[in-house]
């Protein structure tokens, strides 16, 4: 048997030939969960404008610097302020202007007293209560000023991020659109959950799991539905979803057997790697490119718990770097194992576990058609080629699988 590739080689092989998608900038909404591609600088001051905390009446600190409920001051009030109506803009000594929330202050006030210490006089307001200078009122640029800061390159934009270009006037974000990522599941006994199954047929449980795992892996998943073990259906199939394809991702038809389509298919075009990886789960695998524009195409194993494991060991960093979003790899964790394991030598393994407080607690058995394990697990252990054995307690390495980081 040829001479399996290590894990780390064959992520290498594929990072190597994967490129970051173009930047462009898009529209402020479309940004939430991309990459910033650029640094954005604020290019206005927060608040924009000295502005009022309260509703109530712009006055001169120092004309109501005695106010209290036994000797109320009496200022004339002599217009009014609204948000976004600021007409008047500046008052004199000895007035008061009404003015609401986030107007902006007129010269000559230097605080606001809010209606609560006040009777809410129109002509006149008795005001019964000192402001300290420059209370309630909210200084221009006190939060953000011109020129900070205010998102990064490489932030992954979340909704916070969103309010606050926003807010500095930003309509758009240099940054990577979504990788789009085309999906195909390949056998003659596969078929669509909803329809009836014959005695020797089975459900396409993996196109679900893996356009679902490309969307939580914050891509655009092209679902197909799934091909039959026929060379020329495939190649039709793959040819069809090309166009609107960054990456393809198959499963099934990639071991020996007498119908293994993909790897039949493939083969011939010279392009695309057929091979073991030092790996278990997931031992066959494939990866090259295709068609005129060379897009990338990863053909995972078949059985679901070796096309999950293939997708979250090599497709994920994939999609990442396309998108830019680093760290291209998930970092693991350490965490004390509860139960003893073995493991083959040579083969980095994967073992479904379920993971809470850095104590790893191993789920179900090794059949990597065991998903009902897979989907009561949160995490994988992994235990280096080396490691044949592992006793209660010890120290592993710890994949989360939900964790976005
Ligand atoms: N003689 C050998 N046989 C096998 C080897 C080997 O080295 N020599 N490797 C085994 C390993 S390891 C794996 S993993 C599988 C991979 O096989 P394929 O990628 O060719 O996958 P298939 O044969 O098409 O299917 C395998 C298994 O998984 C089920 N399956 C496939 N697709 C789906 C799907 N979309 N949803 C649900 N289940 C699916 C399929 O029905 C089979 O039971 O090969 C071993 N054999
Ligand atoms: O990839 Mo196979 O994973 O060892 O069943």
């Amino acid at each position: 048997m040829s001479e399996l590739v290590s894990v780390s080689d064959h992520l290498a092989r594929i990072l190597d030939a994967i490129e970051p998608l173009p930047v462009y900038e898009q529209a402020l909404i479309e940004t939430l969960g991309l990459t910033a591609a650029e640094d954005v600088a604020a290019p206005m001051p927060l608040p924009a404008f000295d502005n009022s905390a309260m509703d109530g009446y712009a006055v001169d600190a120092q004309d109501v610097a005695t106010a209290s409920e036994d000797q109320p001051i009496h200022l004339p009030v002599v217009g009014e302020i609204g948000a976004g109506q600021a007409r008047l803009l500046a008052m004199s000594p000895g007035t008061a202007v009404k003015i609401m929330t986030g107007a902006p202050v007129p010269q000559g006030c230097t605080a606001v007293v809010p209606y609560e210490w006040t009777d809410r006089g129109v002509a006149q307001v008795r005001i019964t209560q000192a402001p300290k200078p420059g209370q309630h009122i909210r200084r221009a640029g006190e939060d953000v000023q011109t020129g900070d800061l205010v998102v990064s390159e490489g932030t992954v934009i979340g909704p916070r991020h969103l309010g606050l270009l926003a807010a500095v006037g930003k309509a758009g974000v240099m940054s990577r659109p979504r990788p789009r990522v085309v999906v195909m599941s390949t056998g003659s006994e596969l078929r669509d959950p909803g329809v009836a199954l014959g005695h020797d047929s089975v459900y396409d449980a993996n196109s679900f799991m893996l356009a679902a795992a490309v969307k939580a892996a914050g891509g655009i998943a092209y679902r197909v539905a799934s091909v039959p073990d026929d060379a020329h259906s495939f190649v039709e199939a793959l040819g069809d979803q090309l166009v609107r394809a960054d990456i393809v991702v198959t499963s099934g038809g990639v071991s020996a057997g007498d119908y293994d389509v993909v790897k039949e298919a493939l083969s011939k075009l010279g392009t695309v790697w057929f091979g073991g990886v030092a790996m278990q789960p997931g031992k066959p695998q494939g990866f090259g490119v295709v068609g005129d524009d060379e897009t990338p195409i990863f053909t995972l194993p078949g059985n679901p718990v070796s096309a999950y494991v293939s997708f979250m060991t090599f497709v994920l960093p994939a999609i990442r770097k396309l998108a830019g979003r680093r760290p291209f790899i998930r970092p693991a964790r350490t965490a004390r194992i509860t139960h003893g394991l073995t493991s083959i030598e040579g083969k980095t393994q994967f073992v479904r576990a379920s993971y809470d407080a850095s104590v790893a607690t191993p789920v179900g058995g090794h059949g990597s058609h065991l998903i009902g394990d897979l989907a009561e697990s949160n995490a994988f252990i992994v235990l280096p080629r080396e490691v044949t054995r592992v006793a209660p307690g010890d120290s592993v390495h710890v994949v989360l699988l939900d964790e976005d980081v």
